[in-house]
């Protein structure tokens, strides 16, 4: 897959948000996207994904089937999550050649090693940020992309499923597919040939060591003490742990 002089506005007359970007990308790779707030990751991810046709320049060679996995997931359909992924299976089944299933892909095993089994009957509408990201992931992975996209992944995951994701990326990899994830958390830097590619002012570079992972970038880390009725607290801890933040409840001893 290849962008020759990639260039992106949302609007005429607006500046230009990625100005005349070239790369390569080959079977196989997987490329860890970093850049500050507001620096043109996403815009450039969908880019890539088709989502958005570039005002100058080309891509070519991009994959048939692409995984794409928003960075918010849009949670304002009348779904439960089951009924959601039933849904996007049947759809991603019948294009993917080779599935092997009749009537969609098979996206229960994704929802085990998503680790989103008791999300199932949750409306789309009540998912928390993790929640939803998880539901984006797996109707990502479900159809074997070639390309596979995934936008800040590990924002507001939990422990155990950020844990997954470097396992889920390889996999793709293995298999030939290019995988692109902007990721600001370092999530993806124990991969060995992970490549970097970095945004600043619109311009792509790949610059040969990565980015540090900046203090400026990960938020400082900050314990809160909150009390709630002795009822809810099996909910509301489910609930931070859902969102990826390590709550736990404070010994009586140690109030
Ligand atoms: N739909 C849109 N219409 C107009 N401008 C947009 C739109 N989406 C993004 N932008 C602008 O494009 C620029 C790049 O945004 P983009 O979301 O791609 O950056 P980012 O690096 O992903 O940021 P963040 O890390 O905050 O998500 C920003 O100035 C943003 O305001």
């Amino acid at each position: 897959m290849r962008l020759s002089k990639v260039s992106f506005r949302y609007r005429r007359r607006d500046p230009f948000v990625i100005q005349g970007a070239d790369a390569e990308l080959a079977p196989g790779d997987i490329v860890e996207l970093t850049g500050v707030n507001g620096a043109g990751k996403s815009t450039l991810l969908r880019l890539l994904a088709g989502l958005y046709r570039p005002t100058q320049g080309t891509i070519g060679g991009r994959p048939a089937v692409v995984g794409f996995a928003p960075d918010r997931f849009p949670t304002g359909q009348p779904f439960t999550v089951a009924a959601y992924l039933r849904h996007v299976s049947r759809i991603r089944g019948s294009r993917t050649r080779g599935s092997g299933t009749r009537g969609g892909a098979r996206w229960e095993p994704w929802a085990e090693r998503l680790h989103m089994e008791h999300l199932l009957d949750t409306p789309l509408g009540e998912l928390s940020k993790g929640g939803g990201h998880k539901v984006g992931l797996a109707q990502a992975l479900m159809a074997d992309p070639g390309l596979l996209i995934m936008d800040e992944p590990f924002a507001g995951l939990d422990a155990a499923t950020r844990a997954v994701l470097p396992d889920l990326a390889t996999e793709v990899a293995g298999r030939g597919g290019i995988v692109v994830v902007s990721d600001h958390q370092g999530g993806l830097r124990a991969l060995p040939a992970l490549r970097h590619w970095t945004v600043t002012d619109g311009r792509l570079h790949e610059p040969s060591s990565p980015v540090p992972v900046s203090d400026e970038l990960v938020d400082e880390l900050v314990t809160v003490a909150v009390q709630v009725p002795a009822g809810e607290l099996p909910r509301f801890l489910a609930r931070m742990r859902g969102e990826g933040y390590p709550a736990r409840e404070i010994e009586e001893s140690a109030r």
